[in-house]
């Protein structure tokens, strides 16, 4: 079947002349242009296609690192193959050539997402909604140049894909005109396959299928993995075998977990890259798409008032904080086998930290980024026992309602030890950082909602006015918030004068409330990410380097933990989690910014 407004290539040809020598293949490091105003260069549009290319040299700014794993390299005997068995990456001697094939949106390509796990609870919630968004948005190329497929074992028609996928799209407030139109031909390009994850023979219908809808187009597809960790490479190597793009770039988002320990991590990034170049694999942590963790190094390298005082000899302390206002409903089975550390605090949580705590990058590309972020996770001091804090909801009572305990789910073992609540004490042994305490906390079935960084500058030396604070000094210190969510927002305590004749003093808050701010609505991280990886922008993934890095700070405490099966200490549902947590913050003289009476006015 051959879609009407299909045609072929015009200009460059589709597919490449194959170079003979082969030295060395090398994945291409990539930008993207047009969000991030990065001047264009013809070697980084190429790069930004995301093309293999054979070449004796890597590109400069592409870490060793990053290429084929040394143990693992990617020759042309194992890379990825076509159907008919042929190497599916483009080979080319100049960068040049490839210009007009890296825009995905030229008229002579097609982008496809595969969503893998269609049928789930993430691709139902953010993966097709966002989808969705960015159409709206017209950050997909134009009508027929897209296809989405959804791929899972479940039986379904494409009507019915439709009609699941149509329950959960809605449109921005301020986006309103035309929305069902919009909706309605945006499903006219989904699709549904329906096949094992282990078939090599399904993964050839797919890429038929494929096939059929991008015609002779330049092909370009990207395939995100929203399904349990234990089938990533059953999936990976069909989809790299039977399904990869023979003339266009060909990616993988990978979702969390990355392995539950520096060992298992290793052996996927291994498994993984049997089949993809690390420049092919996008693994996704939602929390880096998010408006205010984006902001972060905006807020920190465009303003002289902040980058002067982010370090050791003016920040106290910085709290980076999670907490969510209900447990793990339904998602018990999984969450017992990783826990609180490794569901929040060594992903997300830790992503912030290294974005918060980096030095200055040489530039925004992502690779200079990555490299600065992995520069702090490995010079973390390696966590020990005592500085972190375990606990567990149970079950508890308030106004009539019975919320439930953790191991009240039937998924979960009754004596089950894992932890839904965890706070630590974490530090950098670098110049910038030496002694100031990062203090992370992280836990379900809590007070609130919120994800914040809080960030406690230091007392004002001989400050003038102690005598108008009383004791407390604490109270006097500025401390710079940024709430990531929900209501984002970015505020600075000041102390400041009552308006009068006398001289009383009082706290406020420079505020900037993103709702007041800004009429538009704010969008979700995974249409951020979704097109960050249409567009070959890595900066907002994780590299394999950074991943081997915060495994490794982790893996020795979960190792302990489970070893000594230490017990979590509960804490009741719905509460501000255990007592622990403050025991924790006074060992280093600090008080979480979240709990103090102040943040309740604020
Ligand atoms: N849900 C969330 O909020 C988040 C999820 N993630 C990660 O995203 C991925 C997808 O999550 P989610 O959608 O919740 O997962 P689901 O459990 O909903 O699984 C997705 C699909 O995978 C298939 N599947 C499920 N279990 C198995 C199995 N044991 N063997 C083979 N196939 C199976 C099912 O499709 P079918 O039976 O039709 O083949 C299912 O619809 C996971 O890696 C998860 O850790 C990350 C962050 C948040
Ligand atoms: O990755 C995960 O994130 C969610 C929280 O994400 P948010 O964007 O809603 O804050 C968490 O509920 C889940 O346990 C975890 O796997």
């Amino acid at each position: 079947m051959a879609l009407s407004c299909m045609r072929c290539p015009t200009g460059a040809a589709a597919v490449p002349a194959r170079s003979a020598a082969a030295p060395q293949l090398v994945p291409a490091a990539a930008v993207s242009f047009a969000r991030y105003g990065f001047g264009k260069s013809s070697s980084a549009a190429a790069a930004a296609s995301g093309f293999w290319r054979i070449h004796a040299v890597a590109p400069q700014g592409v870490k060793s690192s990053m290429d084929a794993d040394e143990k693992n390299p990617v020759t042309p005997s194992n890379s990825p193959k076509a159907e008919n068995g042929s190497p599916s990456e483009i080979v080319l001697d100049e960068f040049d050539d490839l210009t007009a094939l890296s825009d995905s949106t030229n008229d002579d390509s097609t982008v496809s997402i595969t969503v893998v796990g269609a049928s789930g609870d993430l691709a139902k919630k953010k993966i097709f909604p966002a989808l969705f968004a960015l159409y709206y948005e017209d950050c997909l190329p134009k009508a027929c140049h897209f296809t989405i497929f959804g791929y899972a074992r479940s039986k379904m028609t494409d009507a019915e894909l439709r009609n699941m996928v149509s329950k959960t799209l809605t449109c921005r407030i301020d986006k309103r005109e035309n929305c069902s139109e919009k909706m309605e031909e945006f499903l006219k390009r989904c699709f549904y396959h329906s096949g094992q994850y282990d078939s090599e023979e399904h993964f050839i219908d797919l890429d038929k299928k494929l096939k059929q809808h991008e015609g002779c187009r330049v092909s370009n597809r990207l395939f995100y993995l929203s399904i349990p960790p234990n089938i990533f490479l059953d999936v990976v190597k069909c989809a790299s075998k039977s399904a990869s793009s023979v003339n266009g770039w060909t990616r993988v988002i990978v979702e969390k977990p990355f392995g539950r320990d520096s060992e298992s991590s290793a052996a996927l990034t291994r498994g993984l890259k049997q089949y993809l170049v690390e420049d092919q694999i996008f693994r996704i942590d939602h929390y880096l798409g998010k408006e205010l963790v984006e902001n972060l190094s905006v807020l920190r390298f465009s303003n002289l008032v902040f980058e002067p005082l982010w370090s050791r000899q003016y920040i106290r302390n910085v709290q980076i904080i999670f907490s969510e206002d209900f447990g793990t409903e339904g998602r018990g089975g999984y969450f017992d086998s990783y826990g609180i550390i490794r569901d929040i605090m060594q992903n997300h949580l830790l992503q912030i930290l290294a974005l918060f705590a980096m030095e200055t990058p040489i530039s925004l590309e992502a690779e200079d980024i990555r490299n600065e972020k992995v520069k702090v996770l490995r010079s973390m001091k390696p966590l020990q026992l005592e500085d972190v804090v375990i606990g567990q909801y149970k079950s508890h009572t308030k106004g009539g309602t019975t919320y439930p305990g953790y191991t009240d789910d039937k998924t979960v073992p009754k004596d089950s030890v894992t932890p839904t609540f965890a706070a630590a004490a974490l530090f950098i042994n670098n110049a910038r950082w030496d002694g100031v305490p990062f203090l992370m906390k992280a836990g379900k079935a809590l007070h609130t909602r919120r994800t914040e960084i809080r960030v406690q500058f230091r007392h004002v030396p001989g400050n003038l006015y102690k005598g108008s604070f009383g004791t407390d000094l604490d109270r006097a210190t500025n401390e710079l918030v940024i709430r990531v969510q929900p209501d984002e927002a970015i505020y600075l305590k000041i102390n400041n004068k009552i308006p009068g004749l006398g001289m009383r003093l009082d706290r406020s808050n420079l505020n900037l409330h993103y709702a007041a701010r800004y009429s538009k609505e704010i969008p979700d991280a995974y249409e951020r990410l979704l097109l960050d990886a249409i567009e070959g922008e890595r900066r907002l993934f994780i590299r394999s380097d950074e991943l081997d890095a915060a495994w490794s700070l982790f893996t020795p405490l979960l190792k302990e933990f489970e070893d000594k099966r230490i017990a979590p200490e509960l804490y009741p549902y719905g509460s501000r989690g255990p007592v622990g947590a403050h025991y924790l913050a006074a060992k280093y003289n600090v008080r979480w910014g979240d709990l103090s009476a102040e943040h309740y006015k604020a």
